[in-house]
């Protein structure tokens, strides 16, 4: 068997039983190859977050295998968790800093990352001051700043308006055409799950239900959000939705 790339998640048959005999996952077989960003959809309950708790490893699988091959693996969850005392920048240099990255690369490159996420201007502000949108493209700036060849976002906007949500989406797409890191990213809403991603996977109660590959390569332009073959993807992903529910 050759070794695996960088940057891949491989669960074959994993299921999940907590000790209080709860089954949250049965036979889960799923794969992100290096590079690649594949979104979970569910309905409540359905064991999303589970799947990227394994794969963060904080639990294990009750059956199966689970692999991670990644040199770096990075994690952005619906609360920024942010360090309030500390400004936009010490937040991001902090990644740096437990690394023992020398003080002159750590800050460059933290800026470098702020400005890759629109945040410049605010390196000096308190998470205090910031809006909501802000503070989550902090969290999203420290996430990156590692360099992982694996991110896990378990719904990081699911608690943000609709507009700075959808800007989050272009931006989170145009960093990802950039870095290349593989991802598993959760959310609720079926347009956000296509625009990101190369594909979807539909959960049922405990296990995945069906698979739907996105076509169009990344970046992708905001407007194609509003196209008829958009429409067609996410009305195919709704439908399995509801027939998974
Ligand atoms: N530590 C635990 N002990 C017992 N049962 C758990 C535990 N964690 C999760 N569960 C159960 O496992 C199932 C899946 O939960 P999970 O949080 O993975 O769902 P989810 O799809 O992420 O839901 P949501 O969309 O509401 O966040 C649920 O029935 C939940 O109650």
């Amino acid at each position: 068997m050759t070794p695996e790339s960088p940057g891949t998640l491989r669960l074959t048959g994993v299921s999940k039983t907590f000790e209080d005999g709860t089954t949250a996952l049965t036979g889960i077989d799923l794969t992100v190859a290096p590079g690649e960003l594949v979104t979970l959809v569910g309905p409540s309950g359905c064991g999303k977050t589970t799947i990227l708790r394994l794969a963060a490893g904080l639990i294990a699988p009750s059956e199966g295998e689970l692999t991670v091959t990644a040199d770096t693996t990075s994690f952005v969850f619906q609360d920024p968790t942010l360090l309030e005392w500390r400004t936009a920048l010490r937040n991001v240099e902090l990644v740096g800093e437990l690394r023992h990255v020398p003080r002159a690369e750590r800050r460059t490159r933290a800026l470098e990352v702020l400005d890759a996420v629109g945040l410049a201007d605010a390196a000096a502000k308190h998470p205090r001051q910031l809006s909501g949108g802000m503070r989550m493209r902090v969290s999203i700036a420290r996430a990156l700043v590692a360099q992982p060849d694996l991110a896990l976002f378990d719904e990081p906007f699911g608690a943000l308006d609709e507009i700075t949500r959808l800007s989050l989406q272009t931006l989170l797409q145009d960093l990802f055409a950039r870095a290349e890191f593989g991802a598993l990213f959760i959310t609720h809403s079926v347009n956000e799950a296509v625009y990101l991603s190369d594909r979807v996977l539909v959960m049922g109660q405990g296990r995945i239900a069906a698979e739907v590959a996105v076509p169009w390569p990344h970046p992708r332009p905001p407007e194609l959000r509003y196209s008829a073959e958009f429409a067609a993807v996410a009305g195919r992903v709704s439908a399995l939705l509801e027939e998974a529910s």
